[in-house]
């Protein structure tokens, strides 16, 4: 895509459109801290600045939900022209999630009354507006680097589930206990599923937001990576507190303390944090 256009189709707020190189960084929360609507300053979170100098060495664009068939914000040409090709598999990218997160309600026992086994999955209707995304990635080759620089720095995703493609050049790891990294190997017609923040706010901790980042490797950091990940994510207003589940710890004091955080809320706390350029807007 020509420059030209990219800069044209610049991301905004509403978090749609084309990320440059360098413009975003890994963000971690340490989530969990509250289920009511707190100021990003008063959670403890890490742009991680000690490991990571400078921003992401990747390019992405981002494109929501299609609404009758139609894409809800402009596109560039060259997607423009694979409308169908973009809806159709966003919708199946959806409906395996949504089969992940009734799966997740089995599991957790939500009683029938409360919703049951579509607890989850009702709350992730592709119709209803949420935050919804899918990213197209490219991190393009390099020659030389600095020992710190990273392909995508640490972070957890913000949504409820995340579905992965990484297409022929590896470099995921996920982070795994407390201090180690394990790489995610590319499997050829295998997806990778993250868990994000959401489900760690529903399950009140019992489900984990995976940390992941993609690395240099010296084999591969010459060739070009692309990678294509769908974001799912509650309907905007949807209430972050934990799920009606047995299972799940519940915490009545919060529980009881006001009104609770909303997906929509957590969303925009993190895409504050993760680019530069709202910082440079204000
Ligand atoms: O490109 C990848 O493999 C991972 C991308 C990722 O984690 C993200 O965009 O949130
Ligand atoms: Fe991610």
């Amino acid at each position: 895509m020509p420059m030209e256009e990219k800069q044209r189709f610049a991301i905004g707020k509403d978090n749609f459109g084309y990320t440059a190189m360098h413009q975003e960084v890994g963000i971690l929360f340490f989530l969990y801290v509250s289920h009511r609507p707190v100021r990003p300053t008063f959670i403890s979170s890490s742009l991680d600045r000690s490991t990571q100098k400078i921003g992401d060495f990747k390019e992405s664009y981002q494109v929501g939900k299609f609404k009758n068939g139609k894409p809800v914000h402009p596109l560039p040409t060259l997607f423009e022209e694979r409308v169908d090709e973009l809806e159709s598999f966003m919708k199946s990218c959806h409906t395996v999630i949504s089969k992940i997160l009734q799966t997740f309600a089995i599991g957790l026992e939500i009683p029938e009354s409360e919703g049951g086994k579509n607890w989850l999955s009702d709350r992730h209707a592709y119709d209803i507006p949420s935050g919804d995304v899918l990213r197209i990635l490219h991190y393009p080759a390099v020659e030389s680097r600095d020992v710190d620089d990273i392909r995508a720095g640490s972070h957890t995703d913000y949504g409820s589930v995340t579905l992965l493609f990484q297409h022929n050049i590896g470099g995921l790891e996920v982070h795994a206990g407390r201090s180690r990294w394990i790489p995610a190997p590319v499997l050829p017609g295998c997806a990778i599923i993250n868990l994000g923040d959401c489900l760690e706010y529903w399950t009140n901790g019992l489900f984990k937001s995976t940390r992941h980042r993609v690395v240099f490797r010296s084999d591969t950091q010459k060739l070009e990576r692309y990678s294509l990940v769908y974001f799912c994510q509650g309907y905007e207003g949807v209430s972050l507190d934990p799920i009606p589940s047995s299972l799940v710890p519940h915490d009545e004091k919060e529980e009881e303390a006001g009104r609770p955080l909303t997906a929509v809320e957590h969303l925009r706390m993190k895409l504050d944090a993760s680019y530069e350029y709202y910082a440079n807007e204000e």
